[in-house]
């Protein structure tokens, strides 16, 4: 059963008791905002990332929802990927087709990864004009406070050190404000190229979801949701800089990952 607090400050934080729990809920969870968006907007935006987050999903390829959602009005990009072959073992790409897309009826033409057959400068370029094609005609929303695109979700699952998406602790990446898509060559996790949506689109979103998982994220999700970490400087949580400006944040976290914050080393959380 899952420890669900009321929203506040439009955050939520999701603990659950097992894995399976977990991803129980997230199906659901992505199944719904699926259905809202589509009643809404006609279409469904989702970002998604790597790590144990496709498997995470697994659900949605199964009863129910293989046959009730409606995945021909989904349009799935990636919040980040490495800059590796598509069928390279490291590749987002990769791992979201076998693990996901060749289960469920979306349409390929509404599939868009990111070019590995170009520099990954260039390939954060062309992405980000393939967002900004996709914004002009709507289908990506857009944000009326910075007209950023407004995906109506984007999936993050947070590293060991706070890192999501592609964007690490101190890194200039973080610091970007103007490109909607970047590039960095020395990610500290490999491999070292990753292009990577920045923060002023993930904030921008509708919706934002960080799974973690595990107990090597406890420390990082205490820095990330704690209220008070003396300290702290602010980039060295690149998970804390996660605040949608409009739109609202879930956590979904399992026991181990959340054992820091239960042992009551931290304050009363910034979200409930
Ligand atoms: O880009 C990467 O190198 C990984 O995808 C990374 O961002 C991963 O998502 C986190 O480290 C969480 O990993 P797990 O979800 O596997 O715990």
């Amino acid at each position: 059963m899952a420890a669900s607090g009321e929203p506040k400050k439009k955050s939520e934080l999701r603990v659950f008791e097992s894995l399976d729990e977990l991803a129980t809920d997230l199906a659901e969870y992505i199944a719904q905002l699926s259905e809202i968006s589509v009643k809404e907007r006609g279409c469904f935006t989702i970002a998604l990332s790597g790590g144990s987050l496709i498997s995470l999903m697994g659900k949605l390829c199964e009863a129910p929802y293989n046959k009730t959602v409606d995945w021909t009005k989904w349009y799935v990009f990636w919040a980040d990927e490495r800059a590796v072959a598509k069928n390279h073992v490291d590749s987002n790409y990769k791992q979201t087709k076998d693990g996901f897309l060749s289960k469920v009826s979306i349409l390929n033409s509404h599939v868009y990864s990111i070019n590995d057959n170009v520099t990954v400068e260039d390939a954060a370029g062309e992405y980000e004009f393939a967002i900004r094609q996709m914004v002009k005609i709507r289908i990506i929303g857009v944000s009326e406070i910075n007209d950023c695109p407004k995906f109506d979700l984007i999936l993050l699952s947070m590293g060991p050190d706070g890192h999501v998406a592609s964007l690490f602790p101190q890194h200039p990446a973080l610091e970007q404000k103007e490109e909607w898509v970047t590039y960095i060559t020395n990610s500290p996790k490999p491999p070292p190229e990753r292009i990577t949506f920045t923060l002023p689109v993930i904030n921008s979103a509708s919706n934002v979801a960080l799974v973690a998982t595990g107990e090597d994220k406890a420390m990082a999700v205490h820095l990330a949701i704690a209220d008070a970490t003396d300290g702290l400087d602010a980039s060295s949580s690149p998970a804390r800089m996660i605040q949608p400006t409009d739109g609202k944040l879930v956590w979904f976290i399992d026991k181990p990952a959340a054992s820091v914050l239960d042992a009551g080393n931290s304050d009363s959380p910034r979200v409930e």
